[in-house]
């Protein structure tokens, strides 16, 4: 449980294989086969379940924190229960909670996965454990350790799966004292490019030069081989350290954001074991195990690790390859169709270890934090995947061998001895160099057979280039007939084109007049509504001067009227006056008139009686009396006429005075009326004028307008009039060029095609010829090939048969001569016998 009890460079404990599901059900894996390390294991060619489908087993790892991220307390989202035997992933991401549980079976790495397979391999299985993981999880330090070096034959307590299975088969070999070679390769995929990376360096050459890519063969039986990997024959456990070692760094690495020393290849390191085995019967087999180690490059997002340029390609080709393992993985577990091996030479190699013969283990390897959620769910989810993959083992090669005579120790090409006979040597050492003599027929052959599949490659890279060239032509055959046809329709286009240019002129010559127009009409709008503003406002004016000077005339009319009435009854008062004063001096002459009539009358009568008396008096005398008389009347008169006059002086003052009074009166309201009717009359004139002036100018704004609209819209009539011609014709025109051009495009397209078709099947023909004298020189070559093969095969048969024979006439010729020693034994035994008793 390393995520929750970190543990630095312990044992590679914390392995646990995921459940189904996120549901916590038991675990399916394999389990292994309890049995210790060293224990001589009895039996053999042990089957899964009498060749039966097993999954492949996944186990799940996580490391603990490392320093960087305890330095920035990363948040840890792994938590591993031992009690429960569950890891749990716990995260809020966006108010969006992820909580998934996977159950286990904890086990210690090396007794769960490590310890069964080691065993399955002695037994005679190819077994494969393969670490996968998000970049910098610690697949490399699961497979080869912490760095830690083995010490006095004990192993680190960091050291990892290879060291560990070295360690074990050695100790099982050794406890058994059992008869075995071994060989190790350890092979290096970087780039989709295979390199040994035990091959011995050439000096002048440059680092990467010094490991020349490889090439990837089909066996013929399904599987693969690396043409020319190196395999070095060990013979002990610290051999293959340091091979191990060596081969280790020269691996690509770098560092990248989430690891130091990144690997940026992938690895397999494979122990082949030859093993002799006695069956119960006596009988000797031969048994071959291979354990295949595979450490993948780690999945990463480049975005995170901050990979750049050709590290970027890197991590491309990285991923590329881990996406095909993935789809090779859901199409196994799915069963949906064609599993797509050949997609990648990772998944090429894998091939057997996937679905194949082989039993295979996977570690997938997480990391504790946070920041590595995604790729850690992508791992589990990957991990519980796989883990419902089958793959039926098979028991490897097993064949006899002759009974050992002595108990002579000896090797021969890395087969350790025990036990063997001298002959049986010579012949088996006959048996190799004819072996060694036909591998390397083989390899020239296989070499025959590369040059012939390069030249097979070369002729596809010629036709595929020849068919390109052919398709060329036919686009620029194709561009040529069309010349014609297109240089009608370029220039009709063009016409087109200019005209629609044209119009399109006009019409953004009618739209920017329309624009002005506009601009005008809202400017005239503008000033309408201000012009309404303002003729309300006069007009409210206009009303409100009007109502004040008809309310002023109306009270001037009233005060007129009051004052008027007010005259007219001071004057009926004065004019009753007067007419009284008139009618009392009326009366008053009247009577006066009539005293004076009277007083005439008297002295008429008194004349009349004394006329002549008065004649004669006035002619004679004259009388005193009378003319007392008469001077006293005549000063009456005198008097009355001049109290008359006074009161009729006095009457006229008066009525002078009054009229005058009334003059002056008159005078002044008459003024005042004048005045104010004169300021009411200029108001008028000056509101009457500014209307009339205001209704001239609407009128003439008016007129303005009504002939600005009436121009424009003849002005706008006569361009949609043009605009609508234009149209007509352009449409007319087009219609007449669509059609003739319709017409010569499919008597173009005709001919067009007849031609392509002509072109087609001449060059279909072509590459037909050409495939089949490829393909007729190739069933050849196969044919020459496998000719060759079978002739070698026969001989190789014809020789194991003669080995045989030889092997069994030799064993006749033993038996003999064991049964003549035997018997010579037996004589001298008789012999010593006889003498001793004759002694
Ligand atoms: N179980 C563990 N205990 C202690 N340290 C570990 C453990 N696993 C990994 N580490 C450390 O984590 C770092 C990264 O490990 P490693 O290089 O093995 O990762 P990786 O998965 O092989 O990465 P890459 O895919 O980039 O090669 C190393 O420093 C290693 O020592």
């Amino acid at each position: 449980m390393e995520a929750s009890t970190p543990r630095r460079g312990g044992d590679p404990a914390a392995f646990m294989s995921p459940s189904p599901s996120q549901t916590p059900r038991a675990t399916s894996s394999a389990t292994p086969r309890k049995q210790d390390a060293t224990t001589p294991r009895k039996q053999l060619h042990q089957g899964p379940g009498a060749g039966g489908a097993v999954n492949i087993q996944v186990l799940l790892r996580c490391r603990p924190p490392s320093d960087e991220e305890r330095r920035l307390n990363a948040p840890v989202v792994i938590t591993c229960n031992e009690q429960k035997r569950e890891v749990s992933v716990a995260q809020s991401i966006a108010n969006k909670q992820i909580d998934r549980t996977f159950l286990f079976d904890k086990q210690d790495v090396f007794n769960h996965a490590v310890v069964p397979l080691v065993n399955e391999v002695l037994d005679g299985y190819n077994c494969t454990i393969f670490a996968y993981g998000q970049t910098g999880t610690g697949k490399t330090y699961t497979m080869e350790g912490g760095g830690g070096k083995a010490q006095n034959g004990e192993l680190p307590s960091d050291a990892g799966v290879i060291p560990r299975a070295v360690k074990q088969i050695f100790d099982i070999l050794d406890a058994q004292s059992a008869e075995y070679s071994m060989k190790v390769s350890f092979l290096e995929l970087y780039n989709e490019e295979l390199t040994d990376l035990l091959a011995p360096e050439e000096p002048k050459l440059s680092d990467d030069k010094s490991k020349k890519p490889m090439a990837l063969m089909e066996d013929g039986k399904g599987g693969v081989f690396v043409r020319g990997l190196e395999e070095e024959v060990v013979s002990s456990a610290a051999e293959i350290y340091r091979i191990l070692e060596k081969g280790s760094a020269k691996r690509k690495t770098a560092e990248t954001l989430l690891n130091k020393q990144s690997s940026r290849s992938h690895s397999i390191f494979s122990i082949t074991i030859h093993i002799k085995e006695c069956t119960p019967e006596g009988e000797e087999m031969i048994k071959s195990g291979k354990l295949n180690l595979v450490d993948l490059a780690g999945s990463e997002n480049v975005s995170r690790s901050g990979a750049r340029d050709g590290r970027a390609r890197e991590a491309g080709e990285i991923n590329k390859s881990l996406l095909t393992l993935g789809r090779v993985i859901n199409t196994l577990v799915e069963h949906s169709g064609h599993i797509p091996y050949r997609d990648s030479k990772l998944t090429r190699l894998l091939r057997d270890s996937l679905g194949g013969k082989t039993k295979t283990c996977i570690i997938a390897t997480i990391a504790p934090s946070a920041h590595c959620l995604e790729e850690t769910l992508s791992t589990l989810d990957y991990a519980h995947r796989a883990k419902h993959i089958k793959n039926k083992p098979e028991v490897g090669l097993c064949f006899s061998l002759c009974q050992p005579e002595d108990d002579e120790i000896c090797t021969n090409q890395g087969f350790v001895y025990r036990n063997g006979a001298p002959q049986a040597r010579k012949d088996f050492q006959a048996m190799s160099e004819k072996l060694d003599r036909l591998e390397l027929v083989l390899e020239s052959k296989d070499k025959q057979v590369d040059e012939l599949q390069g030249m097979y490659e070369s002729q596809k890279v010629l036709s595929a280039n020849l068919s390109d060239k052919l398709q060329i032509l036919e686009f620029y055959l194709c561009l040529y007939f069309q010349f014609s046809l297109e240089n009608v329709l370029v220039d009709e286009a063009q016409k087109l084109r200019s005209e629609l240019e044209n119009t399109a002129g006009d019409l953004s010559g009618l739209f920017s007049k329309l624009e002005r127009k506009g601009k005008i009409e809202d400017a005239n709008k503008t000033v309408v509504r201000h012009f309404h503003s303002q003729l309300t406002e006069d007009l409210g004016l206009l009303h409100r001067t009007v109502s004040t000077s008809v309310s002023q005339q109306e009270s001037q009319l009233k005060a007129l009227e009051e004052r008027m009435q007010s005259f007219v009854s001071s004057k009926g008062k004065v004019a009753g006056g007067l007419q009284e004063h008139v009618r009392k001096l009326k009366e008053s002459f009247n009577s006066r008139i009539a005293e004076l009539h009277g007083f005439a009358e008297q002295l008429k009568l008194k004349s009349h009686l004394s006329f002549e008396k008065i004649n004669s008096h006035v002619t004679t005398h004259m009388s005193a009396s009378y003319l007392h008389m008469y001077s006293e009347f005549s000063s009456v008169l005198m008097q009355c006429l001049k109290g008359l006059l006074v009161d009729a002086d006095q009457l006229l003052v008066e009525l002078q005075n009054g009229l005058s009074q009334q003059e002056l009166n008159f005078a002044n309201f008459f003024k005042q009326q004048h005045e104010e009717l004169s300021r009411n009359l200029e108001r008028s004139k000056s509101v009457s004028t500014t209307t009339v002036n205001f209704f001239r100018t609407i009128d003439a704004h008016t007129l303005v307008l009504i002939k600005i609209l009436e121009e424009s819209q003849s002005a706008h009539k006569k361009q949609l009039l043009e605009l609508q011609k234009k149209f007509e014709v352009i449409f007319a025109e087009a219609a007449y060029f669509v059609n003739s051009a319709l017409v010569v495009a499919a008597d173009e397209e005709k001919y067009l095609m007849e031609k392509i078709a002509g072109l087609l099947a001449e060059s279909n023909a072509r590459k037909k010829n050409m495939v089949q004298d490829d393909i007729c020189s190739l069933d050849k070559t196969v044919c020459e090939h496998s000719n060759n093969m079978q002739t070698q095969t026969t001989k190789l048969h014809d020789f194991t048969s003669c080995m045989r024979e030889q092997w069994e006439a030799y064993m006749e010729r033993a038996e003999e001569a064991f049964h003549q020693n035997v018997s010579l034994i037996e004589q001298k035994r008789i012999f010593f016998m006889e003498n001793l008793q004759q002694w």
